[in-house]
């Protein structure tokens, strides 16, 4: 069965990825590609290393109404651009919305795929979570499942790569003199993926998430978040390792670890690391999750998410492993 596959945004480092997990997906045929200033360029000029048979695919002007034949559509558009555009393009399309518009939208399902791949199974319209929340929900997911921690006294504390920032940003401390050799926090107590984090942990929790704080913080590096959440909770490192085993087990792409997982151990994949340290005489659990941003954080888990939607393998197109060193 091949699928025909469209993206959106393909010029961006979202869309980009995307690009290359289609490119090599045994079930996927990009036919279309679609951007705003890129428009009119060659695949080829703007990635010269696409394979020949997609080299001479031109970048369209992203116009939902003028689409080609496709069964499916990665939209990896800046958040806030794609919602009415979205909106127009036919049901018989399913779309994987890597972007933040619906992440809480009416007739839209939120696309945790390592957490409830069955909510995703069939469905036309997934958003994918964010970055973060991706990072952080995967670690805590089974901790709540099993009432292992408090709900409502969560504190995140991520670390992300620059390119969590896309290419599009004029903002000067994503450019190299500014973000080398520095650390910058932001975002406190007014970032997006805030509320989409805390509207999750009271769905895996049946809790209130009221006291949930998280801060991001930009560090030197191309690619990677690890997310550390400080929760209060009773149980052991050993009873938190032992929930996550059992809460992923038979699930492709999330490791369950007892060291420390490290960003450089998900560069490149759809892999999620997750690991718990934790202290029952203080009251105190401390769970890790580490993603490469543009896998498990976008282009990963949107190609995920589709194979859900369309029927097809889960780990199909996504096997390969992280890229090391
Ligand atoms: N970077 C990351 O790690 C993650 C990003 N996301 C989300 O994914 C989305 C894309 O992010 P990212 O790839 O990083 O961003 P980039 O800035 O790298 O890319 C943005 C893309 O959007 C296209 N674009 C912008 N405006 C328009 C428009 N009006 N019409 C058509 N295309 C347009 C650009 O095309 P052109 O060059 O042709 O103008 C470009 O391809 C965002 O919503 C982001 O929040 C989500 C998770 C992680
Ligand atoms: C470094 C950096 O700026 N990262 C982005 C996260 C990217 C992402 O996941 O954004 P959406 O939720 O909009 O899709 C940020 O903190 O906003």
């Amino acid at each position: 069965m091949t699928i025909r596959v469209g993206i959106v945004g393909i010029s961006g480092f979202g869309g980009g990825e995307a690009l290359r997990l289609v490119a090599g997906h045994p079930s996927f045929q990009l036919v279309y590609a679609a951007g705003e200033g890129s428009a009119g360029s060659r695949l080829a000029d703007r990635f010269p290393g696409v394979s020949p048979k997609l080299a001479g695919l031109v970048i369209e002007k992203w116009d939902p109404d003028r689409l080609p034949a496709l069964d499916l559509l990665f939209a990896s558009l800046p958040t806030g651009t794609s919602a009415a555009a979205l909106a127009r393009v036919p049901t018989s399309v399913r779309i994987v919305d890597i972007g933040g518009d619906h992440r809480d939208a009416e007739g839209w399902t939120y696309g945790l795929a390592d957490v409830w791949p069955d909510r995703i199974r069939g469905h036309g319209r997934i958003a994918n979570p964010g970055c973060f929340p991706a990072a952080t929900l995967t670690a805590l997911a089974p901790l709540l499942a099993e009432g292992l921690i408090e709900p409502g006294n969560i504190i995140v504390d991520a670390k992300t790569g620059i390119s969590g920032a896309g290419r599009g940003g004029g903002d000067s401390r994503f450019g190299y003199a500014d973000s080398n050799e520095n650390l910058v926090p932001y975002g406190l107590l007014r970032h997006v993926h805030m509320p989409e984090m805390a509207r999750t942990i009271e769905r895996l929790s049946s809790g209130s998430a009221a006291g949930l704080v998280f801060t991001p913080h930009l560090v030197p590096m191309t690619r990677g978040i690890l997310a550390t959440a400080y929760c209060r909770g009773r149980a052991t490192t050993e009873r938190c390792l032992e929930a996550a085993g059992a809460f992923y087990a038979g699930r492709p792409f999330v490791r369950v670890t007892d060291r420390p997982p490290q960003t450089k151990w998900a560069t490149g994949s759809n892999l999620a690391f997750v690991s718990y340290a934790a202290d029952p005489e203080r009251n105190l659990v401390v769970a890790m999750g580490v993603v490469d941003n543009l896998g498990k954080g976008a282009a990963g888990q949107a190609v995920q998410n589709a194979n859900l939607m369309c029927g097809l393998p889960e780990a199909a197109g996504l096997e390969g492993a992280p890229i090391w060193p």
